[in-house]
């Protein structure tokens, strides 16, 4: 039996990497990916169901079933922390959440305000250190923060680091590290397992490469 898998694709920065990725382990997808703005795309030869999502949506699309398997970045995982089986690191997207600010700024309150995506990240982090913070929830242009006097610290994505550069930050620590990752719904991974592990083996080969 060869049911359909569905799998939530973050459109996006991964986006491109992610189709790369499935191409070299052998899924033939169309140019349809890159030409088109259609959100669900089949391929009815492989009996293979993508959904494009937003990267912050695709652990959600998982855990509720809605989709089989999902490719989110490791980031999404540690914040939104889904009921989610994580099957592979594909290497792809590689960047790292730290904590910034302006350089040489202390800390003169009891509380520091820490601006950030990822407010449940933030919050751990802190928590583990001992510090006691007040976290404030941004959806971008999180080095803005620091800048305007609205944070002390932040909590954000570095990958090459030129946005902290070029606004006058410094990164003061390291949190953790960030690849995208294979995801699957448990009772999917129970009931697809053959379809999914065929996809994890495929994708193996070329990740160890
Ligand atoms: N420099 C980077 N900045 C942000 N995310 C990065 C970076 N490099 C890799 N990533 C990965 O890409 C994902 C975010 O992709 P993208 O920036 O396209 O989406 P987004 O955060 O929803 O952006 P937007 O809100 O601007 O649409 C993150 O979850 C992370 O795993
Ligand atoms: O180290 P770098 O290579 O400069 O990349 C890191 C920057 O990229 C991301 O922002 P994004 O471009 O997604 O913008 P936004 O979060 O402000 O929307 C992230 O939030 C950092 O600001």
């Amino acid at each position: 039996m060869n049911e359909m898998l569905t799998m939530a694709m973050p459109k996006g920065r991964i986006f491109e990497e992610a189709l790369e990725l499935l191409r070299q382990a052998g899924y033939s997808l169309p140019q349809e990916f890159e030409d088109s703005r259609k959100l669900i795309i089949d391929l009815e030869d492989e009996k293979l169901r993508f959904m494009l999502a937003k990267p912050m949506d695709v652990a959600t699309y998982v855990e509720q079933g809605v989709a089989d398997i999902g490719i989110a970045g490791k980031d999404v995982l540690l914040e939104e922390e889904p009921d989610v089986y994580e099957l592979l690191d594909l290497h792809i997207s590689h960047c790292y959440l730290a904590v910034a600010g302006v350089l040489g700024s202390a800390i003169n309150e009891a509380a520091p305000k820490i601006a950030t995506k990822y407010p449940n990240v933030a919050s751990h982090y802190f928590r583990e250190q001992g510090e006691q913070v007040e976290i404030i929830k941004l959806n971008g242009s999180i080095e803005l923060a620091p800048l305007i006097g609205l944070a002390e610290r932040i909590v954000d994505i570095v990958s090459t680091g030129q946005t902290l550069k070029e606004n006058g930050l410094v990164e003061f620590e390291r949190i953790a590290e960030v690849t995208s990752r294979l995801i699957a719904n448990r009772a999917s991974y129970r009931l697809k397992e053959q379809r999914i592990s065929e996809m994890v083996e495929r994708l193996s080969k070329i990740i160890n490469k």
